[in-house]
């Protein structure tokens, strides 16, 4: 449970997570999504409960084991430093050498493959002040990448993303549930979750409302009641999508 300014925004969510899901997790603007996952991560410390990281409790684990186990994509970030685009990416690998310590072979090659894989190499150089919202959502994205954690939560990944970075950031993400690791990420398009996800959960009202494989989970009826509009939906070639009922 968690009580913000206006009252309780969690209350009684117990939620199991496990390497290799891809997990989205669905809900309206405040149901308490961002709160979820920084709850998860360790910043946000529930008024009661707790969160278990491999059978421990969080706060059991140092801040860089956390770090080397978590990654954390924001919802929102801005850049106050005119660092360039891969000294922002060799921050994630912080929690593997610690701070101020020189990047061994092994770091370089994870920051290489992270930027490769966010398509960054080219603005390498680039101080980050200077670059797009959705070219800053990718440098993020790529530090989270280089961090190497177990698990990925990602707030919103793909907000700013041109189209084409969105299909390549979910099958990336895909990639990495299918490797081992545990994807969480916060979305406001069930549509984008239905096909690579393998688990939905849907939080309303503080409560998780629904929880399941997303043919059950992302349907007209449950994202007709979730969002207050009248959906139809149709499937086509292992995709779902929905329009609004006249
Ligand atoms: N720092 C804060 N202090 C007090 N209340 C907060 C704070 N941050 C968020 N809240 C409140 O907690 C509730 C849940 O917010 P949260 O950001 O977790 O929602 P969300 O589901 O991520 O929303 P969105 O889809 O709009 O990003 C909201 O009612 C919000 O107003």
């Amino acid at each position: 449970m968690r009580r913000g300014r206006c009252g309780t925004v969690l209350d009684n969510v117990s939620v199991s997570l496990r390497a290799g899901e891809l997990v989205g997790l669905l809900g309206l603007n405040g149901a308490g999504k961002s709160t979820l996952l920084r709850i998860l991560l360790g910043l946000l410390k529930p008024d009661r409960g707790h969160v278990l990281l491999e059978g421990k409790p969080l706060g059991a684990y140092s801040a860089s084991s956390v770090a080397q186990q978590l990654a954390y994509v924001p919802q929102s970030h801005t850049a106050a430093f005119p660092y360039s685009v891969r000294r922002m990416v060799e921050l994630g690998r912080v929690p593997h050498t610690g701070l101020g310590s020189a990047l061994r072979a092994e770091d370089h090659a994870a920051v290489d493959h992270a930027m490769a894989r966010l398509g960054l190499q080219e603005m390498a150089e680039r101080p980050v002040t200077q670059l797009s919202g959705g070219e800053r959502q990718r440098v993020v994205l790529a530090r989270a990448l280089a961090q190497e954690a177990k698990a990925l939560l990602l707030d919103e990944p793909m907000t700013g993303l041109d189209y084409g970075h969105q299909l390549r950031l979910m099958s990336l993400l895909g990639e990495f549930a299918a490797e081992g690791r545990l994807i969480l990420l916060t979305s406001h398009r069930p549509e984008e979750l239905f096909a690579p996800a393998s688990r939905v959960l849907v939080l309303d009202d503080g409560h998780i409302v629904a929880d399941g494989l997303p043919q059950n989970v992302v349907t007209a009826e449950h994202m007709s009641r979730l969002y207050g509009v009248s959906l139809k939906q149709v499937d086509h070639e292992g995709s779902r999508f929905f329009t609004m009922e006249k």
